[in-house]
């Protein structure tokens, strides 16, 4: 289990970190999220000891990661791809790092297997893809059979065989109990493996949540309706249901193309065919009606835009229909932060 309990980072300027609490729990993987210089690396680090707090805590199973008896068999670690030698062979360098903690010889070789290296395992790291750096650091995380992994932007710059491999490893992972948390700038990649997110922007903590109640929240498929009769319309749609909130809608941001004359609602809570009933039952014309949908990553860029610190992003949120939705998801740039 991992604890973090008002957590502050502070480097020259400002705040890495600031103020962060939340818990990753054992069994179920939490995906730690959040857009590039939001302070995940930092956090991860502040867990492994490999950074002091400036103020508050970052606990494994319950303790500073200097206070673990034997820290290599509680936490693995995924921070770096390049974290092995390049001069030495994949067996060379976990078999060093085994020798040192008292770790079991074989479990070398046990690990090369689960990380898909058995046969790479003599070749030196110099000579390895990202990919197969990427697998050596999972071989390294795992090499003490540790209850908990800490993975940093585990599918970076991985082919989608990798990408497959990795989620279906993390998901692996949680199911035999440990407690697995993994960084991501991804919303589209965090929604496939992670059970529970923890949100960041500027090292604070944006929500923490299980993924389905994000997914409700920030998930704002509504219908769309242009009628030059809104108010008799809006009413009776806020009587239908306590739980449909009706919004005004401008003419020109995609209400059925018209222009000129009626007005705009954005209905949620209801599907086209209710809307649709409900205008006719009381007489309202209906000159456009579309199914709109913003998808998670829009919502989660709008959510955390003010937080952005490096790179270009996709502009505002913008609206697809729902036959869009499914068509990929926007990708915040890439940026350096360490
Ligand atoms: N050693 C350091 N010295 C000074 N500033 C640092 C240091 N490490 C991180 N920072 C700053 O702390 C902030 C958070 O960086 P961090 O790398 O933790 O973010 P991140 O969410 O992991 O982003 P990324 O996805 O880009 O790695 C950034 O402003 C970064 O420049």
């Amino acid at each position: 289990m991992l604890t973090v309990r008002d957590l502050t980072k502070r480097y020259g300027g400002g705040n890495a970190v600031d103020g962060l609490t939340f818990t990753a729990e054992p069994g179920r993987v939490t995906g730690f999220l959040g857009p590039n210089g939001a302070g995940k690396s930092t956090t991860m680090r502040l867990l492994l000891g490999l950074a002091r707090p400036t103020s508050g805590e970052a606990l494994v199973n319950g303790r500073a990661y200097e206070r673990l008896a034997r820290p290599a068999r509680e936490v693995g670690a995924l921070l770096s791809p390049d974290a092995a030698h390049p001069g030495r062979t994949a067996r060379a360098h976990l078999t060093a790092k085994a020798v040192g903690a008292g770790i079991p010889r074989r479990r070398v070789d046990e690990v090369l297997a689960e990380a898909g290296l058995a046969e790479a395992g003599r070749k030196r790291v110099g000579g390895f893809s990202l990919g197969m750096r990427q697998r050596l650091g999972v071989a390294d995380a795992l090499l003490g059979d540790p209850g908990v992994l800490l993975f940093d932007e585990p599918v970076n710059g991985l082919d989608l065989d990798g990408v497959r491999w990795m989620r279906d490893l993390v998901r692996g992972l949680a199911d035999e109990g440990r407690t697995v948390f993994v960084s991501s700038h991804l919303m589209s990649e965090m929604e496939m493996v992670a059970d529970h997110l923890v949100v960041v922007g500027r090292g604070r903590l944006i929500t923490d949540a299980p993924l389905g109640d994000v997914i409700a929240a920030w998930s704002r498929k509504h219908v769309l309706v242009h009628t030059p009769d809104p108010g008799r319309l809006r009413e009776r749609l806020e009587r239908a249901d306590p739980r449909v909130r009706v919004e005004d809608a401008s003419q020109d941001d995609g209400a059925g193309g018209h222009r000129g004359g009626g007005t705009g609602l954005r209905v949620f809570g209801l599907g086209a065919e209710e809307v649709g009933d409900h205008a006719h039952s009381v007489g309202a014309r209906v000159h456009g009606l579309r199914v709109l949908e913003a998808s998670l990553e829009e919502a989660y860029l709008e959510l955390t835009g003010d937080a952005v610190e490096y790179g270009s992003r996709a502009g505002r949120a913008g609206e697809r229909t729902a036959a869009d939705a499914d068509a990929g998801a926007s990708a915040a740039a890439e940026g350096t932060a360490d």
